[in-house]
């Protein structure tokens, strides 16, 4: 069953068309990696996916039972932050009428932080995490409300290999447990790695299907 459907899509900022009739769906389970050259519209379609910007034709189905998750791609958090990670972590809480949180509360951010391996750092500022210890922290903020399908926005463009294992290996565990994934990256070999499908976004030309027949990186989209 899809969790998302975009038929036929086309965003504009004014006169520049940067998504130009584009279809595609992710099904429970897929992990769809999304690749395609800077500047190509990938942020965009998240954006509209989102519902934070309206597309010009064409349409997004996002139905009810879809529970959206969402880790973007760039943050300004230095080492000043204060908040833990755990607090960060439970700062996706749902709207609540009191101001603490409540036992299963407690316990849902206590299970976020042991399923990312966060279980030792929990109480460090999330300020002095390093690299991988953030993206991990801001999986699972992601995750805290239990989402069934997750779109990461390039979250290993900074991390050296190690990390991006890790964390891909983290995002997968969950991937095996019913979450679908929507990862853009600019990095070919982990969408082959992890991806099941891809959706290519090139200008004026998409094409998505399962992974082994995604396309050799063209040149200048591999980094
Ligand atoms: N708010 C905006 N107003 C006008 N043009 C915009 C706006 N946001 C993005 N664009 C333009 O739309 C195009 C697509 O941008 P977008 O950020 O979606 O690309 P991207 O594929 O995510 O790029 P990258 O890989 O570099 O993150 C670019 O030409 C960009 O300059």
């Amino acid at each position: 069953m899809a969790v998302v459907s975009v038929d036929d899509l086309t965003i504009a900022y004014g006169n520049h068309t940067v998504i130009d009739h584009l279809s595609f769906s992710i099904n429970e389970g897929d992990f769809l990696v999304v690749v395609g050259e800077n500047g190509v519209g990938k942020t965009t379609l998240v954006r509209s996916m989102l519902g934070f910007l309206k597309p010009k034709s064409g349409t997004i189905t996002i139905p009810q039972s879809t529970r959206l998750g969402y880790v973007p791609q760039f943050r300004n958090i230095d080492e000043e932050y204060p908040l833990s990670i755990r607090d960060f972590v439970a700062l996706n809480t749902k709207p609540r009428l009191l101001p603490w949180l409540t036992k299963s509360e407690r316990n849902r951010v206590e299970r976020m932080i042991r399923e990312n391996n966060l279980t030792k750092i929990a109480e460090r500022p999330l300020g002095l995490a390093s690299g991988g210890e953030k993206q991990r922290a801001y999986l699972a903020q992601a995750l805290l409300p239990n989402p069934n399908l997750l779109i990461l926005d390039e979250s290993t463009a900074s991390l050296d290999n190690e990390m991006k294992y890790e964390l891909l290996d983290l995002v997968t565990r969950f991937q095996q447990n019913g979450l679908s994934v929507m990862f853009i990256t600019h990095d070919w070999d982990l969408a082959e790695q992890y991806g099941t499908r891809f959706l290519y976004l090139s200008p004026g030309s998409y094409s998505t299907g399962p992974i082994n027949e995604l396309p050799s990186p063209v040149k200048g989209d591999k980094k």
